[in-house]
């Protein structure tokens, strides 16, 4: 039975170790449905890739030695090329992006021309673990496929809405001008969760709820009636929590001092703080999550410890930013996975009420909240690249 045309929008969402992709078919309900999905993961060390089907079958599976320096070029390439292989008679319309920097200016997601991808290169030093992949991913494709259009999709983009003081910095007004300002990150992930949450409970479309995007890149959300408030990540996707190897918030002050004492050029302080801090540089273990939960080492519990600390922390200040809270939500790889880490969390937000059902808890039930506790908790496995696939698809028709 054929329940979708040829018509295929292809994503891709290059992260800062992996290359995730998707092929959308468009259904005859007007809806897109994934056909064949998967990434490259490990880049840098020990790169593996996996693609499936939509019924989950595993269509390939294979790995590169890290002796082969299989490097981000040769990667991709090798991932189009399997794509154009396992079309299986559909037709391209268009490829959708994950671009982590829109800047001041792209507050939409856009169709890219030669004059859009100059300004988004103008952005690279601003994510420098994402725009570079981002953009070469674009080009790649636009090289094999001139004719082919293709969409940027914003993680920026969702938190543009947010209150000026959300935004501002506390710096001479002609430099927050220049664009030297807060903007927030994830907002795909966000937004797929703003549409999904009504869906699971149709009682929050008004609520106030912190989301907490917890992956190897980590960030968290006020969002009051689907919208963002507030975000813990500023200019940058250094700001707010601890990640796998970012610091998070850290105090100016540092910076100064590892450039004026200890000699540090940028281009060192930058590879310090997006490399080899966070959860790796706490521990001396790992940036893995899975890892340092079953180390048992002291200075991984401190990790952990100072991850679930810091979320707790914040919940505090986006809760503030709504004037209340009505529910919570964990979504990424660890908080769609990590049953410990939602426990350490929820114990440490018992004050608000929270209550942690241990059963719900351990199965990543949708609700792990038990019936006691005085706002609900869910777990929601968010789907970025479906809401570039709808935005892409979107753009498409706009243009036509
Ligand atoms: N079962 C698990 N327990 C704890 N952490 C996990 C689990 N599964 C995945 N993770 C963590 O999730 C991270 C990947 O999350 P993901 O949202 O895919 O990140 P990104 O898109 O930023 O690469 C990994 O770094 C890993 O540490
Ligand atoms: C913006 C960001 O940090 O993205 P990721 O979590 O994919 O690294
Ligand atoms: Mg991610």
């Amino acid at each position: 039975m054929t329940t979708h045309g040829r018509n295929a929008i292809l994503v891709i969402n290059a992260g800062s170790s992996s290359l995730k992709f998707s092929v959308f078919r468009e259904a005859v309900s007007g809806d897109v449905v994934v056909a064949v999905n998967g990434q490259i993961s490990g880049i840098g060390t020990e790169p593996r890739f996996e693609a499936k089907d939509t019924a989950k079958r595993l269509l390939a599976d294979r790995s590169w030695a890290a002796s082969e320096q299989a490097d981000r070029k040769t990667l991709l390439r090798f991932l189009l090329d399997w794509i154009e292989e396992h079309l299986d008679g559909a037709r391209l319309i268009a490829a959708g992006h994950r671009v982590v920097h829109g800047g001041v200016r792209f507050s939409h997601p856009v169709l890219l021309t030669d004059a859009v991808m100059e300004e988004l290169d103008g952005l690279v030093p601003l994510a420098p673990l994402h725009q570079p992949h981002n953009l070469a991913a674009i080009r790649a494709l636009a090289e094999a496929h001139p004719e082919l259009p293709q969409v940027a999709c914003f993680d920026t983009a969702f938190h543009r809405g947010q209150p000026w003081q959300s935004g501002a910095f506390a710096i001479p007004r002609e430099l927050t001008e220049e664009g030297i300002r807060r903007y927030g990150f994830h907002g795909l992930s966000y937004e797929f969760i703003a549409r999904r949450l009504p869906e699971i409970a149709p009682a929050l479309g008004d609520a106030r709820v912190v989301v907490a995007h917890l992956g190897s890149g980590a960030s968290m959300c006020a969002m009051h009636g689907g919208r963002s408030v507030d975000s813990t990540m500023g200019f940058t996707a250094l700001d707010g929590l601890p990640m796998g190897t970012r610091c998070g918030t850290i105090d100016p002050g540092v910076l100064i001092y590892l450039m004026r004492n200890k000699g540090m050029s940028a281009d060192a302080i930058e590879k310090l703080l997006y490399n080899r801090s966070g959860l790796l540089g706490v521990s001396g273990v790992s940036n893995d999550m899975r890892v340092l939960l079953e180390s048992g080492d002291a200075h991984a519990e401190e990790a952990v410890e100072l991850f679930c600390f810091r979320i707790a922390r914040e919940t505090g200040a986006l809760a503030a930013s709504m004037g209340g809270i009505d529910a919570f939500v964990f979504t990424a790889g660890i908080g769609e996975r990590s049953a410990p880490i939602r426990e350490r969390v929820g114990a440490r937000l018992g004050w608000l009420g929270i209550d942690i059902d241990p059963a719900a808890n351990a199965a990543n039930e949708t609700t792990i909240s038990s019936p006691a506790s005085r706002i609900p908790v869910h777990v929601i496995p968010t789907d970025e690249e479906r809401m570039i696939a709808v935005h892409t698809r979107n753009a498409l028709a706009a243009k036509r």
